[in-house]
């Protein structure tokens, strides 16, 4: 994809502290956040050597401003990613002033003051000497991008507690370029220059376009606009509209890429834009719409709603709105803790077989009853309505008497339901169920140990050949995400 950007050749230079000086190359840069680490200053004949002459072989990848190579250096000691950037050009760094800054230049300047387990590190630089292109040696990422494990996966997609972990890594590298001093403003954020370390951790990488300063500082003030396309902030429209929150934008429609499992802009969908597309359903309260069909979700999960909630938040129009990368980070970890502890919920059940619950429909006859809920599309469409199928396994007319008004594999713990007839002395009819036209029964729900928040009262009726659960309302259960059925009360 493109680069929104200004690449004048003519552009000029700042003189402030931070911009790249040919002087400082000269020997190598100790970083100040890390002092025992030195950037190194390698001679551009061991760089050939280590990629086997930028052969084939070794190359990782192209992007928009050089080709990537793996390189073996120091008699195989150390394994690195060398960049050989392909031309001069500009980002349009300091065109107020003096100098010009290509992506390379910007990159070694940059990475040379920050430092983070969390970031594809600068390991060192070097030049052609016959061009005098730059070459950038950063830390090897052995196992890809995040684009790749997104969108060209043709195995396992991952499922969503790994998607949250890698989001809460990609947040903490944002969140501490922010919180650097001076801060470090990416510009750049997304799925392409998200890579995976050899523990297939998460790491930020691409600092061509970043920009470190205050936002007050000339040569951010006189930097032009730049990103790329379908993750740009809409808001940053000229120099003076840069901040740490065109950031918070583009982590927002990576969060919706990461979520959805779709691109940024998709043509296959409509809208093709990622944000225009899941906009509606948040707004909506279909937060599960917005999930990858491909993966398991729990609709009812209150982690689901919170990522849905925060990737809204953070790519809204007005930019002072959008959260911190402070609270971003934390919001994806609660979410992450609710998700992981939803899945641990799910393997304990699949080990133990669920306790067996009574059931009482109509005819008074007793019937063992296991809850699930449907992990279909269309009942995640439910999840605004007033009742939710719980579909069984048998579709058919019968399915009164099958086993259960059933929860899917995927909410992981086992609701306990006791439903007697409305008649009989186990639960009064409140307010709720009256419209449905349907001789049902009375329930009475509690949620496993596990988990447990779920309390409530409910009818079960017979509809259209399903199942249909009708929470009534309970006084003491105000929000609706108290009810782990996704069940909207009346
Ligand atoms: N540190 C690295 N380790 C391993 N592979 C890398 C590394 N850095 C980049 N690559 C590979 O090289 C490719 C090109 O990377 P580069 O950062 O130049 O461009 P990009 O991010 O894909 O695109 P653009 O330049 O348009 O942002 C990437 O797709 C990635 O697969």
């Amino acid at each position: 994809m493109g680069y929104l950007s200004c690449n004048a050749e003519s552009a000029i230079s700042t003189c402030d502290s931070y911009t790249f000086s040919k002087n400082k190359k000269k020997h190598p840069i100790s970083n100040p956040q890390n002092k025992q680490f030195k950037i190194r200053d390698f001679c551009f004949a061991d760089l050939k050597t280590a990629t086997n002459g930028f052969s084939h072989t070794n190359f990782l990848g192209k992007g928009s401003h050089g080709s990537v190579y793996r390189g073996v250096l120091d008699d195989g000691a150390l394994i690195a990613a060398v960049k050989r950037t392909t031309n001069h050009h500009t980002i349009g760094l300091g065109q107020c002033t003096t100098s010009i800054a290509s992506p390379a230049e910007n990159e070694i300047e940059t990475l040379s003051r920050v430092r983070s387990p969390r970031l594809v590190n600068l390991l060192g630089f070097g030049s052609d000497p016959i061009d005098g292109r730059k070459l950038i040696v950063v830390e090897y990422m052995p196992n890809g991008s995040l684009y790749d494990l997104l969108h060209k996966n043709e195995t396992r997609p991952p499922g969503l507690a790994r998607r949250v972990k890698i989001a809460v890594q990609v947040a903490k590298a944002v969140h501490h370029l922010h919180s650097s001093n001076p801060p470090v403003i990416h510009r750049d954020i997304k799925s392409s220059n998200v890579l995976f370390d050899g523990k297939w951790n998460a790491r930020l990488g691409d600092f061509g376009l970043a920009l470190r300063g205050h936002v007050e500082d000339v040569k951010i003030q006189c930097t032009p606009p730049a990103g790329t396309l379908g993750y740009l902030d809409p808001c940053y429209l000229a120099p003076g509209d840069l901040s740490a929150k065109s950031d918070v934008f583009s982590f927002g429609i990576l969060l919706l890429e990461i979520l959805s499992g779709r691109n940024a802009i998709d043509l296959k969908y409509s809208p093709p834009s990622v944000v225009d597309w899941a906009a509606p359903f948040i707004r909506s309260g279909e937060y599960a719409e917005i999930f990858d069909p491909n993966i398991e979700i729990s609709s009812d999960n209150s982690g689901v709603r919170q990522l849905a909630v925060l990737a809204a938040r953070c790519v809204k129009s007005t930019a002072e709105k959008r959260p911190g990368m402070a609270e971003v980070v934390q919001c994806l970890i609660t979410a992450g803790k609710r998700i992981t502890s939803l899945v641990l919920g799910r393997r304990r059940v699949r080990r133990t077989p669920p306790p067996s619950i009574k059931y009482e429909p109509l005819n008074e006859s007793t019937e063992t009853v296991k809850a699930s809920r449907a992990s279909s599309r269309r009942t995640r469409k439910v999840s605004g309505a007033t009742s939710v199928p719980l579909k069984t396994k048998s579709n058919g007319p019968d399915c009164l008497k099958s086993r259960h008004a059933a929860r899917s594999k995927s909410i992981g713990s086992v609701l306990d339901i006791k439903a007697a007839p409305l008649d009989s002395g186990l639960g009064r009819r409140r307010g709720g169920g009256q419209g449905l036209g349907v001789k049902g029964s009375m329930v009475t729900m509690n949620r496993s140990k596990s988990t447990g928040e779920l309390r409530g009262t409910g009818l079960v009726h017979k509809r259209n050949g399903g199942i249909v659960l009708q929470m009534i309302r309970n006084p003491n259960v105000r929000e609706l995400e108290s009810s782990k059925l996704l069940v909207k009360f009346r």
